[in-house]
């Protein structure tokens, strides 16, 4: 039986491998009823790979996926392929693949302040009204949780924190949980509820301050991290090309303000 406190989608040593390649291993994720949870981590880290595991499109090889009974997902992709010979209008696009009601159409775009451009063809949608579009394409299944793939691509600055903004106010008022990923490192220490930094693993996971002044995320996102970082400590270990880890000599016999084992850290944010 489900309770509402039963977290809607629960990855434990999660492991994916392509052919002979790990590409995730050991990952535990949880996402709750109206939380955010913001995976982020470098070009190839398996951030992708990890949301279509959550959607069941891509099989683990080790480990288990657990999605709340009954849940209803909805998921903006990373890319969408619109064929620009071929006319769309933002409500056929819409519509294509769902019955929807008038009522809901005019209701959802304009939840996602996307009401302008409903007689207007996709492919000239600027970046920011293409993600508003998408976004509201996931919200017409009345998702329990949103899984959103660099939802704010292609969008200016001012855009992006737009965008995020109405992330929050979307959780807020449908209370769905809310799974993305982004590479935007100040908008996601702002506005996000818990970080999960991987590379292939996890390298450090928990509230955004704490992931923000942890040593493998300062070591992997450098100067850009520092800018964020409360204060900064020594890193243990970094990783080669493939996402392997390499321990630096210097966290060997390191002091009491060093990085702390990432076994240590894991459990500290609670993974155990
Ligand atoms: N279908 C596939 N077959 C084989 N390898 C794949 C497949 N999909 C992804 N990969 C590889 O798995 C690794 C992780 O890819 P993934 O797209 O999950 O990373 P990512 O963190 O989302 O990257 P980015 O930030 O660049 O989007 C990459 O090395 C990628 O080349």
């Amino acid at each position: 039986m489900s309770s509402t406190t039963e977290p809607l989608v629960e990855t434990r040593g999660l492991t994916v491998t392509y052919g002979s390649r790990t590409v995730l291993e050991d990952i535990d994720l949880t996402v709750g009823a109206g939380e955010i949870v913001t995976l982020i981590g470098p070009n190839g880290a398996g951030k992708t790979t990890l949301v279509k595991s959550v959607l069941g499109l891509v099989k683990p090889s080790a480990g288990s996926i657990r999605r709340r009974a009954g849940l209803t997902i909805g998921y903006m992709p990373q890319r969408l392929q619109v064929e620009r010979t071929l006319p769309l209008t933002v409500r056929r696009f819409l519509t294509l693949w769902q019955r929807v009601d008038r009522a809901d159409l005019a209701q959802v775009l304009d939840e996602v302040g996307a009401s302008h451009v409903i007689d207007g063809a996709v492919q000239t949608l600027s970046g920011g009204e293409l993600q508003r579009v998408l976004l509201a394409r996931a919200l017409l299944r009345r998702p329990d949780i949103l899984v959103l793939d660099e939802p704010v691509q292609a969008v200016d600055v001012h855009g992006q924190i737009e965008l995020f903004n109405l992330i929050a106010e979307i959780r807020r008022s449908r209370g769905c949980g809310v799974l993305l990923v982004s590479h935007d490192l100040h908008l996601v220490m702002a506005r996000t509820d818990t970080v999960l930094c991987i590379n292939r693993h996890v390298c450090c996971s928990g509230h955004p301050e704490d992931v923000s002044r942890h040593p493998e995320y300062l070591a992997m996102f450098g100067r850009h991290a520092e800018a964020l970082a409360v204060y900064q400590h020594s890193h243990d270990h970094h990783h080669g090309c493939d996402g392997t880890v390499v321990t630096l000599p210097s966290a060997q016999g390191a002091g009491q303000d060093a990085a702390r084992p990432l076994s240590e850290a894991r459990r500290h944010h609670g993974h155990g």
